[in-house]
């Protein structure tokens, strides 16, 4: 049944469902934000669905950073073959079917029952080709994250150590598992203030899930007097001694020194940064506010985007915090981003179930950027930049 025109587009998942539900078959992962958050809400432990729900204050600048897309909107345009559509991008050298990709999440560990989340993203990411961004804070060791993302290109997040030689460690090590790109988180020194998180008085660190990476890690295990399996108490002590250096400009020629690969600053937001971090040496710049999960007050992110896109000039810009929805996803590229990532929505999905509902999550998101764009005559993501998309 080929209705929506075109084979082989992600799109494609609308005659799927639809099919299915002639058997009375209905998609068990839920294709909208509202009714994935519901679903999740109820699956998950308490203490994680705050941990990961949760943001910085009273969660204004988290909830603005969503609500913000509803005053951008776009112009359709007519009689264009949109019959066939592409969605790739090139990023890092590497050939991408679309502009998603999976943002880090330092607790996918936790958000499988087996504690193998971070396994479970990655093999998402084998199953859709979106590439995963995985984090420093890990379950399973950053090399057989690297594994279960098969074919599929990973970036690897650095939260840098405060030892810089454990900072230099990480980054080999994830150079000789194959990531594309370092991303160096910028906003995440210290944690913001997270009542959800304080209220419970959890946070799921310092009970010692998700620091394999450290553990892992002979520089880090060099430091200790025990080995973390001989006393985990203490090398939790150690990894929160640690994790967080303050970064600064004068930073930028060890951090470009560490490491060939791609470097990719996250938590750009004002143009200035993104010139500076271009003419020190940054490839991408990585507009994000965490989610709205570090600090409370700031302006919602995708209206920071363009004025970085501006600055950036030919530099590509990565862009996250509040997409929720293809219609998002486009947006996004619509103003300027050259990738788009997915936060909060794929965790959901791996928490009803597993690889396979972070993938359905994705598919979904990618099924409506692609009808949209099938709809609004934008053939290609440049159709969709040259389209724009209008503050109202
Ligand atoms: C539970 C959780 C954990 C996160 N952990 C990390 C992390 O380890 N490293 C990082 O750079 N960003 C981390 N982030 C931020 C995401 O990469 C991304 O910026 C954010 O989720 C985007 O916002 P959204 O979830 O509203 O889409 C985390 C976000 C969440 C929700
Ligand atoms: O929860 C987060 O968003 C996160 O990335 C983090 C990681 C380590 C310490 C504090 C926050």
């Amino acid at each position: 049944m080929a209705y929506a025109g075109g084979e082989g587009h992600f799109g494609d998942l609308q005659n799927a469902i639809y099919g299915a539900g002639l058997s009375g078959i209905l998609p068990t992962i839920p294709v909208d934000f509202a009714t994935l958050e519901k679903r999740a809400q109820a699956a998950l432990p308490p203490h994680v669905l705050s941990y990961v729900q949760g943001g910085c204050g009273d969660e204004w600048t988290q909830d603005q950073n969503a609500a913000a897309f509803r005053h951008w909107g776009m112009v359709p345009r007519m009689m264009v073959d949109c019959t066939k559509r592409d969605l790739s991008v090139e990023l890092f050298g590497q050939k991408l079917k679309s502009p998603l990709f999976m943002a880090p999440i330092g607790v996918n560990g936790i958000m499988t029952p087996d504690q193998h989340g971070d396994l479970a993203a990655a093999r998402a990411s084998a199953l859709t080709g979106v590439p995963y961004c995985s984090s420093t804070l890990s379950n399973d060791p950053l090399e057989k994250v690297a594994e279960a993302q098969g074919a599929t290109p990973g970036f690897f997040q650095l939260y840098t150590p405060r030892d810089e030689a454990l900072a230099e460690s990480l980054v080999k090590r994830a150079e000789a598992a194959g990531y594309k790109a370092i991303v160096v988180t910028l906003d995440t020194w210290v944690t913001g203030w997270r009542p959800r998180d304080l209220n419970t008085a959890n946070f799921p660190q310092l009970r010692g899930a998700v620091l394999m990476n450290y553990f892992s890690d002979p520089v880090f295990r060099a430091s200790l007097p025990k080995p973390p399996e001989e006393d985990p108490a203490a090398a939790i002590r150690a990894w929160a001694a640690v994790f967080g250096k303050v970064l600064t400009w004068d930073d930028m020629p060890w951090l470009r020194s560490m490491t060939k690969l791609p470097l990719v600053l996250k938590g750009i937001c004002h143009p200035d940064d993104a010139r500076r971090a271009i003419d020190t040496g940054a490839d991408a710049i990585y507009v994000s506010n965490h989610g709205g999960r570090q600090a409370n007050g700031g302006i919602a992110a995708i209206d920071m985007l363009p004025g970085v896109v501006e600055a950036a000039g030919k530099t590509p810009v990565l862009f996250d915090s509040g997409i929720r929805s293809g219609t998002d996803v486009i947006k996004a590229i619509a103003l300027g981003a050259t990738a788009v990532g997915i936060g909060r929505p794929y965790a959901y999905g791996m928490a009803l179930a597993g690889a396979e509902g972070a993938a359905a999550v994705l598919r979904a998101i990618l099924a409506e950027a692609d009808l949209l764009m099938a709809v609004n005559g934008y053939p290609t993501l440049d159709a969709v930049r040259a389209a724009g998309a209008q503050r109202v």
